[in-house]
């Protein structure tokens, strides 16, 4: 007896992956033994500097290309043998929307709607009508989309995204290229949708992206997952630094180091190190005993900029 194919149904997963592999042809190794976990319900970053895989992966769990080993589940079915079952419960924008700039924004999404085979006509006018509404672009929806702005355009391809309800939604690179205007607009809007209860996965090379609009990250780095779970597990998992201003620098360092502080850096009146396990009052409190005077005592908040450079010892490529 053979088990149906679309029938695994993992309510807490949207997309689990077990040691998903993609060697291209060339014989680069892309992706490598990959194991992603994302919740259903969250805003799941997928993080890694160019190059690091997320554009292959991304591809293999919407069935555009083949896997060379492991195996992906999305919405709890197989990939990519349930492509046709699961990639209509899915909205997609990769590589940015193609649209016609010679159609008004309205006109394109109508195309949209008509290429697919299971939209009822009678209905197409509201349900354009309601994706406009959606993304913001009503006042817009007349106007030729090339004169659109970039945001607005990609604005325009989650409207084409989200004709259909969607269970999920996957994003390569949504603000690339866009102004800090156009980025707030598509953060904002990702941020709304994941309020309606849409799981919204997006690859993105910016961690202050990732920090600001997502509840769950992965990071990628040469092809491997070097880490995944919430933003604010992540954060924790690197410790922040240490930073002491004093007028008695020189005795500040001799104390933290006594006290376990390491890679102690001295500028100025500013004392800096990393510090040991442990509440960081103790060490207030051993430099005040020490007769250093203490003007400003603190840890630098960790970003998860500092938790990607102390797990792959690099620091992140933000070119581009
Ligand atoms: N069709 C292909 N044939 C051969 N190698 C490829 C192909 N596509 C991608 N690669 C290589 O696989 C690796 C991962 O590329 P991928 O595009 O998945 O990374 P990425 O993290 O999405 O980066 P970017 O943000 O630059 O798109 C890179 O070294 C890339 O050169």
């Amino acid at each position: 007896m053979s088990e149906p194919t679309a029938a695994r149904d993992d309510d807490s997963a949207v997309i689990s992956t077990r040691g998903l592999t993609k060697r291209y042809r060339g014989g680069q190794l892309a992706v490598d033994a990959l194991d992603l976990t994302v919740p259903r319900g969250s805003v799941f970053g997928f993080l890694g500097p160019n190059g690091s895989g997320k554009t292959t992966t991304i591809r293999m769990l919407l069935g555009l290309i083949e896997p060379t080993g492991g195996t992906a589940h999305v919405l709890g079915a197989p990939m990519p043998g349930s492509v046709r079952q699961v990639l209509p419960r899915i909205g997609a924008l990769i590589e940015g929307p193609a649209l016609y700039g010679f159609l008004s924004g309205r006109d394109n999404l109508l195309r949209y709607d008509a290429a697919d085979p299971t939209a009822d006509p009678g209905t197409r006018g509201a349900r354009v009508g309601r994706a406009l509404e959606r993304v913001g672009l009503s006042a817009a929806a007349g106007r030729k989309a090339r004169t659109y702005s970039l945001g607005m355009k990609q604005r325009l391809g989650l409207a084409a995204a989200l004709l259909q309800p969607r269970e999920l939604l996957v994003l390569d690179e949504p603000t690339n290229g866009l102004d800090p205007q156009g980025m707030r607009e598509i953060r904002s809007l990702v941020r709304e949708l994941s309020g309606d209860g849409i799981t919204v996965f997006l690859s993105s090379h910016l961690l202050d992206e990732i920090e600001q609009v997502c509840t769950h990250a992965a990071v990628m780095h040469r092809g491997r997952l070097v880490t995944q779970g919430t933003v604010a597990e992540l954060s924790a998992g690197a410790r922040g630094r240490l930073t002491v201003t004093t007028p008695d620098p020189g005795d500040a360092a001799r104390v933290l180091k006594e006290h376990g502080v390491t890679d102690l850096v001295t500028d100025g009146e500013e004392v800096t190190g990393d510090p040991p396990p442990g509440d960081p009052a103790a060490l207030n409190a051993a430099l005040v005993r020490s007769g250093v005077r203490v003007r400003a005592f603190g840890l630098r908040r960790v970003s998860l900029e500092d938790a990607f450079v102390s797990l792959t010892g690099e620091g992140f490529d933000v070119a581009g």
